[in-house]
């Protein structure tokens, strides 16, 4: 078969897919699209002869040059298909889109083309949402990516990060994402079990199993059948529940309390944790066995400090899912507060303040003085030190003021280019360098 028929063949395959496509050449430039691509990414120009990037992303060059991981540099390199997380621009505004490409070779075993698949991934969002994941940075958007990819499997997962970093909206979306989306997602809260509340909780019991013990309980375990258990702090189960708990997902079995006959269980489990497990594991405090078990597919969490870029976002999120009858906005001032701040508490932290402050202010506008004073002062040093006190290469001195940069007014690099007077091109550079 001639490259020509099998380009031809393959154009009228992607043309009948559901979900938008394209084939491109090495040099990023589209030779075809389907109905699904141009209907979500097309303008009144053609695309092809375009390239993808500049389509995709409003980039003028290659993704990898403008700070992201670019899947046809990677599927040259490895030979193999590629998967990876962006942000894409769609006439509904930017979105999550899970891209996976594959090389496409001739009779030579040379790759000639690409062909690249998109899925736009619905549990976040990279504006303010009324419910739901919202993140656009990179740290954000290589959790979601790992989301994407255990979701449809019944793979156990665990989540580790601080506490108020979003362990139970992240296991929410795994389960949205899985095929168990209509069943049900049960959380149970782990901290500070005893030993017979657990069992009863988790297993139900018979009637007269114990005194009080009046009609036979259902327990956690069933009302997940079909669906996903979710197990927060599971760091927190002494060593004699851990026991139980491993008991029931190596024989996927378990018995009410005064119970004989052995139920099967259905479910897919997500756990989470603040807790170091493995050295939990180290120090006898957490069975091996049972870490292996519930560790199939660890997702590290980033705290709020390592996804900085989010918090405007994040801000303005939190602000309208706590007072919807009256808008609030942020001033400026308010926004570079919070951007420099460490948040021990994490997102929950963020949204304690804004809670706090929306109740302080009189107007629509949060100005720093609605913000916790304690934040104030903590923000205020960390502007000092950057001020500095010793003398340092201005080559560093412009690092530390585009990172500091970055973080506050990052969202937007256009925009951030703009006001530094500098192009885009140069800031990318920059920050690489
Ligand atoms: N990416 C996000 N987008 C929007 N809101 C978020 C996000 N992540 C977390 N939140 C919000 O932050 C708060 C804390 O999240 P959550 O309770 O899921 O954290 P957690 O890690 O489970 O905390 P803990 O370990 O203390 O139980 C919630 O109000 C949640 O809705």
């Amino acid at each position: 078969m001639t490259i020509h028929t099998q380009l031809a063949e393959l154009l009228s395959y992607i043309d009948s897919q559901a979900e938008p496509r394209i084939v491109f050449d090495k040099d990023y430039t589209i030779i075809a699209a389907n109905k699904a691509y141009r209907a979500t990414y097309g303008d009144n120009r053609s695309l092809v002869g375009r390239h993808c990037y500049e389509v995709s992303h409003h980039y003028t060059r290659p993704c990898d040059q403008a700070g992201e991981a670019c899947p046809l540099k990677s599927a040259t390199q490895t030979g193999n298909p590629q998967r990876v997380l962006h942000i894409h621009h769609t006439p509904r505004g930017e979105e999550h889109i899970d891209v996976e490409l594959s090389p496409i070779r001739n009779a030579n075993d040379e790759i000639v083309y690409y062909v690249e698949m998109m899925r736009t991934v619905r549990q976040a969002s990279t504006r303010p949402d009324k419910r739901g994941l919202v993140g656009r940075s990179s740290e954000f958007n290589k959790m979601l990516g790992l989301i994407e990819r255990v979701a449809t499997s019944d793979a156990a997962v665990v989540l580790l990060g601080e506490s108020g970093t979003g362990k139970e909206l992240v296991a929410q979306a795994i389960h949205d994402s899985s095929h168990r989306k209509l069943g049900p997602f049960v959380p149970v809260d782990c901290s500070g079990v005893t030993d017979t509340l657990f069992e009863s909780e988790l297993f139900g019991y018979e009637k007269g199993a114990f005194t009080g013990a009046n009609q036979r309980k259902q327990g956690l375990v069933e009302s997940a059948s079909g669906g996903t258990l979710f197990l927060d702090e599971i760091g927190d189960i002494p060593l004699s529940l851990q026991v139980k708990l491993l008991r029931l997902l190596e024989s996927g079995t378990y018995r009410r309390v005064g119970g004989i006959e052995p139920l099967r269980a259905d479910f897919r489990l997500v756990s989470a944790t603040h807790r170091d497990l493995k050295s939990m594991v180290m120090q006898d405090t957490f069975r091996k066995d049972l870490y292996y078990r519930i560790s199939t597919f660890p997702i590290h969490l980033p705290s709020l400090v390592e996804r900085r870029e989010d918090i405007p976002l994040l801000a303005e999120t939190l602000l309208a899912r706590i007072r919807t009858d009256r808008p609030f906005k942020l001033s400026q001032d308010s926004l570079n507060l919070l951007a420099s701040c460490d948040f021990p508490g994490n997102i929950r932290e963020l949204r304690n303040i804004l809670e706090r402050a929306s109740l302080l202010a009189d107007g629509d506008t949060i100005l720093p003085e609605h913000l916790d004073t304690e934040l104030a002062a903590k923000a205020d040093s960390t502007s000092a030190t950057f001020i500095g006190q010793e003398i340092i290469p201005l080559d560093t001195l412009e690092q530390h003021y585009l990172q500091w940069a970055l973080a506050h007014f990052g969202t937007d690099k256009k925009t951030l280019a703009l006001k530094l007077g500098i192009s885009e091109r140069t800031l990318y550079r920059k920050i690489q360098s």
